[in-house]
């Protein structure tokens, strides 16, 4: 039988937890998600047919407070890879130091087959659907794959349609019309770009020596890859589902984030279109994408992108994980002992979250944030955590995932342990 998702993406804990002096009871507590939640959604579509559709709620871990993470839509969710990412946030929020455990939603469909009122009723389905879970004090979905703020906004509508209040801490990444933060938007990608600064300028590389190829072309890795190649970083490859494209002399981010706004695959833009001013350049495989010979690869897709199968392929020096779990743990020690820098995804993308949280506090106290203090704040969080996790790494001579567990895995110990055994005597009360 394969392994599933989680079991794999947990194998880092032995290892992180061999530096760390945690008690057994937060060791053992922490192999487990809180509470799982699977749901059915009924769905009237166009035509008058009912369509019903599976979604998942995971809390992982709420010892840091309300719990914290994304919905994601897509054909291949399902319990196990929504508990994986759920298990991802909560090490994310601690490497942060942001004031939340960790959680994850998903819907199981195509959401490009859906038309956009099926999609309102879905999501809107999908929340009352999971109301008492979730909660500004509870759990606090926002966008990940196939979601975003318009979709945030009906969810945020639909809770305070239930609580008969306005309710806009409930859900983070909304369009700003309805509570959502500036920045949010590009703060996935922000985040990332920050710690891709401080590493290579830790290693001493300048941008406009370092080629660098994107594997995903949506909210994370379309603008990483515009950041960057403005940044002066030679942008060779980008990639959509539908297939990649790469140009030895740079390509022109601007024009295929433009022509990708069409709604046209990254692959068409081949064709030569005369309205966008493209550099020449081939269509290639997301397979090709990931082994090209370039300084930094940032897979911004999906998980378990580079595994066994390809590792042995990857030619890139750094790999900055924009994506979730884009690399398996034993792809992930194969590619130590090649010597390629892996920067995980639970510091590369926590600009998203973090951003969240910020979300999540302006909307709490009413006060909000310009783009600059948004953007300042983020920088600096982003910076010192990317230290920390850089020094844990030199000392101890260990990869930056390790270096990053061992950086949360302390912050969570200390929590759990904090709480004592009340937990454990609730009778079954503990699942709040
Ligand atoms: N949004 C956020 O705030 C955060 C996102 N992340 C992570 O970043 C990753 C990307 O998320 P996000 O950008 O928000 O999602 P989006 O839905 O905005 O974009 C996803 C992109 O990935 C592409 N894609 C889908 N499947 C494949 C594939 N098999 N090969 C190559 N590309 C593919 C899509 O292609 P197409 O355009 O053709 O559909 C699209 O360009 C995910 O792992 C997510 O969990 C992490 C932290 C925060
Ligand atoms: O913004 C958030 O709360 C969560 C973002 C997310 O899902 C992620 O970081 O993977």
């Amino acid at each position: 039988m394969s392994k599933s998702l989680l079991s794999d993406a947990s194998q880092i804990l032995e290892k992180a937890l061999k530096y760390v002096s945690i008690s057994d009871d937060a060791t053992e507590h922490l192999k487990y998600p809180q509470a799982s939640l699977a749901v059915s959604i009924p769905v009237r579509m166009d035509d008058g047919s009912l369509k019903v559709f599976q979604g998942y709620r995971v809390r992982y871990d709420n010892t840091r407070g309300p719990t914290k993470g994304g919905i994601r839509y897509h054909p291949n969710v399902s319990m196990d890879e929504v508990q994986s990412l759920a298990f991802w946030m909560t090490f994310k929020c601690a490497v942060l130091n942001l004031p939340f455990g960790g959680a994850k939603g998903g819907i199981t469909l195509n959401p490009k087959a859906l038309s956009r009122m099926e999609l309102e009723r879905l999501s809107r389905g999908y929340i009352n659907a999971i109301a008492d879970f979730i909660g500004p004090d509870i759990d606090i979905p926002a966008p990940d794959v196939y979601t975003n703020p318009m979709i945030m906004g009906w969810m945020m509508d639909q809770y305070s349609i239930i609580q008969r209040k306005i309710t806009p801490a409930v859900v983070t990444g909304k369009p700003i019309s309805m509570g959502g933060s500036l920045g949010r938007d590009t703060a996935t990608a922000m985040g990332a770009f920050f710690v891709i600064e401080r590493i290579m300028s830790k290693l001493d590389r300048h941008p406009q020596e370092t080629t660098v190829a994107v594997q995903g072309f949506g909210n994370a890795g379309s603008v990483i890859a515009d950041l960057l190649s403005k940044a002066g970083y030679k942008v060779v490859a980008v990639s959509d589902s539908q297939g990649a494209i790469y140009a030895k002399q740079g390509l022109d981010i601007p024009s295929i984030r433009q022509y990708k706004l069409s709604s046209k695959g990254i692959k068409a833009v081949y064709c030569q279109d005369t309205v966008c001013n493209i550099v020449e350049h081939e269509s290639i495989t997301n397979e090709e994408l990931l082994a090209l010979d370039v300084d930094i690869l940032v897979p911004a897709a999906l998980e378990n992108q580079i595994t066994e199968a390809n590792v042995h392929n990857i030619k890139a020096k750094y790999i900055f994980e924009v994506a979730n779990g884009p690399i398996s743990s034993t792809a992930d020690e194969i590619l130590a002992e090649k010597g390629v820098l892996v920067v995980p995804d639970i510091l590369a993308n926590a600009g998203g979250v973090t951003v969240s949280y910020f979300e999540w506090v302006q909307n709490r106290s009413g006060l909000y944030w310009t783009l600059d203090e948004v953007n300042q704040k983020l920088h600096q969080k982003m910076v010192e955590e990317t230290e920390h996790i850089w020094k844990i790494a030199q000392d101890l001579s260990i990869s930056m995932r390790t270096a990053a567990y061992i950086h949360a895995l302390n912050r969570l110990g200390e929590a759990i342990n904090s709480k004592g055994t009340r937990d454990y005597y609730l009778n079954g009360k503990n699942n709040y």
